[in-house]
């Protein structure tokens, strides 16, 4: 396994301890808490009892062949712990997410979930938030206009492409990846974007993370919020 996959691993796989008998909890998107769902598949067919809340259509499927209980946040609309990857995070714990096309499930389950936990390889811990394109959730319609508008505040948008053609995400919606020069206020941003009319949702994740464990070559570092008690 090359280096940055082990280190995936590890940070994926550490993040099941905190999964207790009876939990609701969220299951994020990506190439990191794969290793944790994986991990929980195990756990599961040796007796754990939880209900997993997928936060896509990827990770539904895996969940399932893995033997997972599911439930929606519609029937569980308060989350015991949601364990998620990020694609940026800083020293704050503040996120960039969506680099999957996940973020708007990601977002409302972290919002529903009392405990988040971000598992992440060291290559992804930043000073500063803006490295990784911003991903933006849209609508179609009008999506040039909103692509303009989002220009405005001094990032270069792209519409997301996949084969060829315009990435459609698990809500029938594009994303357009806006690389920012840096991001030094990512609430207010948060806010500025949420506001365009045509925007669903954004990737930055604001005190919603509670964790970050981060894999490194030669431990693993875990950083916590203020008021962290798990
Ligand atoms: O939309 C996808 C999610 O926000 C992922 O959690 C994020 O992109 C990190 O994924 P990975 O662990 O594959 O780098």
């Amino acid at each position: 396994m090359e280096l940055k996959e082990e280190l995936k691993r590890k940070a994926g796989e550490k993040a099941v301890k905190y999964i207790k008998d009876g939990m609701v909890v969220g299951l994020g998107t990506g190439s990191t808490v794969k290793y944790t769902i994986l991990k929980l598949g195990e756990l599961v067919k040796d007796g754990l009892d939880i209900i997993g809340i997928p936060t896509s259509i990827a990770t539904e499927k895996l969940a399932k062949e893995m033997g997972i209980k599911l439930g929606s946040i519609n029937d569980y609309q308060v989350i015991d712990l949601t364990i998620d990857g990020a694609d940026e995070v800083d020293r704050n714990l503040n996120l960039i997410k969506g680099g999957g096309g996940a973020l708007l499930r990601e977002k409302m389950i972290a919002h529903a979930s009392k405990y988040e936990i971000i598992v992440v390889d060291e290559s992804k811990v930043k000073s500063v938030l803006g490295d990784f394109p911003l991903p933006i959730e849209i609508v179609k319609f009008g999506y040039k206009r909103t692509m303009n508008v989002l220009s405005t505040l001094g990032c270069k948008p792209l519409l997301r492409v996949k084969n060829g053609e315009a990435y459609i995400t698990d809500n029938g919606n594009y994303i357009v990846d806006c690389k920012f020069e840096r991001i030094d206020e990512p609430a207010k941003l948060e806010r500025r974007i949420d506001e365009i009319p045509g925007v669903v949702e954004v990737g930055l994740f604001v005190g919603l993370a509670n964790k970050v464990i981060v894999g490194k070559k030669d431990k693993i570092e875990i950083m916590t919020s203020s008021g962290d008690s798990l």
